[in-house]
């Protein structure tokens, strides 16, 4: 008999933010959810947020859960609206399941492409989840099910995590699944499968490596984790596979040693980030007119946009636009720098000039100190005293 080659003990880069995805694979038991890997799971978790770090976990199970109930067998191919259902019954259950395991309060997120696609929703969605860590509340995610029909379907969780690691800015995506790793072939069908221990930039020959669901309750196999850690990689951030089903692999990493796969993304998060800025089209026509000290303090101490140096806006815009950001005086014609604006045209008109803690009185709600963020901002070629990227 041969034996599938174990891998090896790696040690991965400390991070401080992660998304840790849970498969059906790993809670589904016979009669619906069971905790026999997912106390493991928790006790991972658990580890990390003691030593300060945050977890947000994306869970999937809803379907299987809600099966359980209604005592159904796993059906392949089932309709949309029949899965809808089972979603709807079995979210509850999950977020029930989930709460026995933790000792902070759960909270549940649910989201759909249009959450994500949408700048403003996203925005909304990652102030409330980054609120959810600020208070010590352990997020847990899944797809909307309920209303996710084709065209706002994410698909399948391992692509959420990869998208709600790139909402949260996290530092790595962790993907538990029921196998040690990535192989080189589809272990069901090859005992002398290898096992792939670091990938850097994984491209179509590591995706063409990846087969499908190894399991009735499974929905992407490992085909999609890998589409999922290439899109965490467009973000800047590393994908990390590991055994949930392995008591001591997820308790080692909790102390940063992995016995599974690393994808190592190709560029870094900043590099990623300001990419994103600089390229990505802007709001034709609209933009934020800023007075001579707010330009220098962008352009020479690196500072956020406050509404104290904004003379005007521009055209029509919404918060969470990206927007060219340009002098007042008509000497200063080509624009400064180019950003994510957190207040609409019409709240900056009102804000102009004002200190930032006026604006919740002059608005009657805030959305933070800045008009943009550093983060979210990239100053023009001319100004620029940070290495651009391509
Ligand atoms: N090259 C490969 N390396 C590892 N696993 C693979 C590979 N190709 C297909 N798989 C299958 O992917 C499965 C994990 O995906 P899936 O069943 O969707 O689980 P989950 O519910 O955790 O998302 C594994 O059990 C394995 O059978
Ligand atoms: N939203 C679905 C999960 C879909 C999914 O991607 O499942 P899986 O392949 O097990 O991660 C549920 O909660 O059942």
């Amino acid at each position: 008999m041969t034996t599938r080659i174990a891998f090896a003990e790696q040690t991965i880069p400390a991070w401080k933010r992660a998304v840790l995805k849970i498969g059906s694979s790993l809670l589904a038991g016979d009669g619906g959810l069971s905790p026999r890997h997912a106390v493991h799971l928790a006790a991972f978790v658990h580890a990390c947020r003691a030593q300060g770090r945050e977890v947000v976990i994306v869970s999937s199970g809803a379907v299987a859960a809600g099966r359980a109930m209604l005592h159904a067998a796993p059906r392949p191919g089932a309709a949309m609206a029949e899965r809808q259902a089972l979603a709807a019954l079995g979210q509850a259950k999950l977020m029930a399941f989930w709460q026995g395991l933790f000792a902070q309060p759960v909270a549940q997120v649910l989201l759909t492409h249009d959450d994500v696609r949408n700048r403003r929703r996203y925005l909304n969605a990652r102030a409330t989840l980054q609120e959810l860590l600020r208070c010590g509340a352990l997020p847990i995610v899944n797809e909307n099910d309920t209303v996710s029909v084709d065209e706002l379907k994410l698909g399948d969780n391992d692509t959420l995590g990869a998208i709600v690691a790139a909402l949260i800015d996290a530092d790595v995506l962790f993907i538990a699944t029921d196998i040690d790793g990535l192989y080189d072939r589809d272990p069901r069908a090859n005992v002398d499968a290898r096992p792939m221990q670091t990938v850097v930039a994984p491209g179509d020959d590591i995706l063409a490596m990846a087969g499908g669901a190894g399991s009735a309750v499974g929905t992407g196999g490992m085909r999609t984790k890998i589409l999922a850690a290439q899109r965490a990689g467009a973000a800047g951030i590393d994908t990390v596979l590991f055994n949930g089903t392995r008591a001591a692999v997820a308790h080692a990493l909790g102390e940063d040693r992995l016995t599974g796969t690393r994808l190592v993304a190709g560029r870094s998060r900043i590099a990623a980030r300001k990419h994103w800025l600089r390229h990505a089209p802007v709001e034709p026509g609209a933009a934020i007119v800023i007075d001579a000290g707010a330009a220098a303090a962008l352009t020479g101490k690196g500072a956020s946009l406050l509404p104290i140096g904004v003379a005007d806006a521009r055209g029509e815009f919404r918060r969470g636009d990206l927007v060219e950001i340009v002098r007042a005086d008509a000497a200063h014609a080509a624009p400064v720098a180019r950003g994510v604006t957190q207040y609409s045209a019409a709240d900056i008109r009102r804000i102009a000039r004002r200190r930032s803690q006026d604006i919740e009185s002059v608005l009657g709600y805030n959305y933070g100190d800045t008009i943009v963020h550093r983060d979210d901002l990239s100053l023009h070629a001319a100004n620029a005293q940070e290495p651009q990227d391509v």
